[in-house]
């Protein structure tokens, strides 16, 4: 049944801070502002044949009112159990394993949100392959994740539109762990032959992300109805102390909404400027429309799963942007993708400028991050790409990225076999922008040659590499005269190009370089 909801509305100052909207900014930094003034509204969304959303408006200006109105809309639960409770008890190495992903098998509990996340693209990606193979899948609604949190009520919801779940599938994917219903979806299809599903599409491998939650809700309650036709709608709760229950129930759409009821020292989970970052960290390219309180999230779209022909310059700069938290533009791009040895899928920047920390004697951070199947594996990574190329930003997916079963611990041997491809990759990049647009490569080469040259120090295995990309302290006119190859750079600027030419003086560079011992040794060989 459709309830009216009203509710007042925070200060504009906290919404416009917590939704960011354009609006919001307007009103707080336009001059033209007119004054604030104070709105609440009430209203509901039928979606399908159910109200299944409340859309609550907050303050706004009479100016932003035209613009664009900030509101927030949040899921309802409105399914009503109407068959008979069942009650299962969990099976015993369930309960045993069920403590385990609850208390220690996860380092951050905010990690429980992007399993639930994954599981929901899962289901709307399993969706979008069945109606392509078989008749009678019909999406009711588009196919997208709606999440939404409510600090009063201290609860999370998910909701997807996805392939749902039958009353069996209820049982036999939730109410026993390490079942993996993705898995055994996969291999149904491979059995039955013909299907041209990839394996990359689909997440989930182990059976246990579900779980997670019990990290931080104190009750379950799991709304499903399988997109398959006729299918029934069902309702699945449990405390998570050994027992669920399964019902029937009315209302509930096609797809799977999950409610979680958090415990007292998870209600941070209930914020949604928490929610909003946990999103953006992990789950921000999983391929479908995330919706936060109503308002998309998710942005940047995975664009190392696409064709390199297909990206424009506007959408490299976009990501370069949200990759590397910058403003500028990327001076060199890598969008590089392979089959073998490993299936890779890449896009890597080298940004304009050598910006702030490395400038202030602080070491830059790692600039690229692991991902497999689109979700978030290591932030940052510290052992992807040597030290030496911190000043690289990026992405790299690793499709076959043997993971455990809390994806967030790596097989040492895998990673090094990738950290050495991608490594001989990207020299192998600077290499050919050294050839193609030399004179850009100078410049990259005045500002970004002090990590080339610290790779040449710490990287034995590629420094004989490395070396060949060096550009040298000084160059040289016909006339003999010695200048700086900045001054060269900036000579070149002013089209004295003919003049000028660069010079490779091994020996000078040895005398004046600080990584001379290095240098000496004779394996190092120096070509212009
Ligand atoms: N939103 C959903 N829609 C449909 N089915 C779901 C949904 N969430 C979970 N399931 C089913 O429950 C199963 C178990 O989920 P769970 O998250 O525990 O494991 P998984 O996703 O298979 O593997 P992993 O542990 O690698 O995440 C899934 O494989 C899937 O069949």
């Amino acid at each position: 049944m459709l309830r009216a909801f009203v509710r007042s509305a925070p200060s504009f100052a906290r919404a416009a801070r917590a939704h960011s909207t354009k609006a919001a900014r307007f009103a707080l930094f336009s001059p033209h502002a007119l004054p604030i003034v104070r709105r609440t509204a009430v209203s509901a969304t039928v979606v399908g044949s159910q109200p299944l959303l409340r859309q609550i408006n907050f303050y706004s200006t009479e100016a932003a009112l035209k613009d664009e109105e900030p509101k927030e809309t949040l899921i309802e639960e409105t399914e009503v159990v109407t068959g008979q409770e069942q009650h299962h008890e969990f099976k015993t190495e369930t309960k045993k394993l069920l403590h385990i992903v609850a208390n220690s098998l996860y380092s951050e509990k905010e990690i429980y949100h992007s399993e639930l996340i994954s599981n929901a693209a899962d289901a709307l990606e399993k969706l979008r392959h069945m109606q392509l193979i078989e008749q009678g899948f019909e999406a009711t609604h588009p196919l997208e994740i709606h999440i939404s949190v409510d600090k009063e009520k201290c609860t999370f919801i998910i909701q997807d539109f996805g392939i749902g779940m039958t009353e069996e599938e209820l049982n036999q994917n939730l109410g026993t762990i390490a079942q993996s219903g993705s898995k055994a979806f996969l291999e149904n299809l491979e059995k039955e032959g013909g299907s041209s599903m990839s394996k990359d599409k689909i997440i989930g491998q182990f059976g246990v992300g579900f779980y997670s939650t019990f990290m931080v809700g104190d009750k379950i309650k799991v709304y499903s109805r399988s997109a398959r036709p006729g299918s029934k709608g069902y309702c699945w709760t449990t405390d998570g102390l050994g027992s669920y229950t399964l019902a029937e129930a009315e209302g509930v759409a096609v797809g799977t909404k999950i409610v979680i009821e958090l415990r007292e020292d998870s209600a941070n989970f209930a914020s949604k400027f928490t929610i909003d970052s946990v999103i953006k960290k992990y789950s921000n390219f999983v391929g479908f429309p995330i919706h936060l309180n109503g308002t998309k999230v998710n942005t940047v779209e995975p664009l190392w799963t696409q064709d390199k022909s297909a990206v424009t310059t506007d959408q490299h700069r976009e990501f370069y942007r949200f990759v590397a938290n910058a403003w500028d533009d990327p001076q060199f791009t890598l969008h590089y993708r392979t089959d073998a040895p490993m299936s890779i899928r890449s896009i890597l920047y080298v940004p304009e400028h050598l910006l702030s920390n490395e400038l202030l004697g602080q070491r830059l951070e790692p600039g690229v991050s692991l991902y497999s199947r689109k979700v978030l594996i290591q932030p940052k990574s510290k052992a992807l790409l040597p030290e030496w190329l911190r000043f690289v930003k990026g992405v790299v997916d690793l499709e076959d990225l043997p993971l455990n079963v809390s994806r967030e611990l790596l097989q040492d041997n895998v990673l090094s076999k990738l950290r050495n491809i991608m490594t001989a990759r990207i020299i192998r990049w600077f290499h050919n922008e050294s050839h193609q647009n030399p004179d850009k490569f100078n410049k990259f080469f005045l500002d970004f040659g002090q990590f080339l040259k610290e790779g040449i120090c710490i990287d034995a295995q590629s420094k004989k590499d490395i070396a060949k990309l060096l550009r040298y302290e000084t160059s040289a006119t016909k006339e003999g005269e010695l200048i700086g190859l900045k001054e060269y750079v900036e000579r070149k600027k002013e089209g004295q190009e003919r003049i000028y030419y660069l010079l490779t003086p091994k020996r000078k560079f040895a005398e004046e370089s600080p990584y001379l011992e290095a240098f000496r040794k004779k394996d190092i060989e120096v070509s212009s």
